[in-house]
């Protein structure tokens, strides 16, 4: 499932796009044996939903050194913590939806669950911490016996780009939960 207008382009084909910009977001997890693994996404000013990063200039850095930058100033925190590296990119879709055509590039960064708690804590001390950022969120992986509080509801939620494919591409890569899991929680939000 891709948002409609998003097409998948190879890390090397984008830099060759012409009139593009490109974005680089990272989603943060620490792989934990239990429904409770965690993973980051973000409450952003607009009151979407999406993963911390931003726009990079790739006339003067690398993708990963301007994502870098970008997840030092929404987060807060230095290299030492949190530093994405090229093994850590998974993805890149091409849109051409109106404002701006956007080169979306996708990493998932493994930490510990000490880091990954350590990250949250000084994203409240962020330089964008109450402007562009209203504060880092985990994301449900559970189900209630309800059938919709947890993922499915959280699903419902506005996502700005293609964060909503990059999660859902993320749980499926991750394996952190089966298909059908996934298949009924997207079914479920769509019905609640
Ligand atoms: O999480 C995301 N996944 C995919 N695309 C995203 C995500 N967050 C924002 N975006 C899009 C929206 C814009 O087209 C660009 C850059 O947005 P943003 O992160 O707000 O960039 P700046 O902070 O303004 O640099 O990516």
């Amino acid at each position: 499932m891709m948002e409609p207008g998003y097409r998948s382009v190879s890390r090397r084909d984008s830099r060759s796009l012409v009139g593009y910009k490109h974005a680089c977001h990272a989603m943060l997890h620490a792989p934990l044996p239990s429904s409770l693994s965690p993973f980051q996404m973000q409450m952003r000013f607009d009151g979407k939903i999406g993963f911390p990063g931003g726009f990079v200039d790739i006339r003067d850095h690398s993708l990963e050194d301007g994502l870098n930058r970008e997840l030092a100033e929404e987060l807060g925190c230095d290299q030492k913590l949190l530093c994405v590296t090229e093994s850590d990119y998974r993805s890149s879709h091409a849109t051409d939806a109106m404002p701006q055509k956007v080169v979306a590039h996708f990493y998932i960064k493994q930490l510990s669950l000490a880091d990954l708690h350590r990250i949250e804590v000084a994203a409240v001390h962020a330089k964008d911490h109450g402007r562009e950022v209203m504060g880092t969120i985990r994301v449900p992986l559970y189900t209630l016996r309800d059938g919709f509080g947890g993922l499915p509801a959280f699903l419902t939620n506005t996502f700005i780009g293609n964060a909503k494919e990059q999660l859902i591409y993320a749980l499926r890569t991750l394996k952190l939960l089966s298909e059908e899991a996934i298949q009924t929680a997207i079914s479920a939000g769509q019905e609640g």
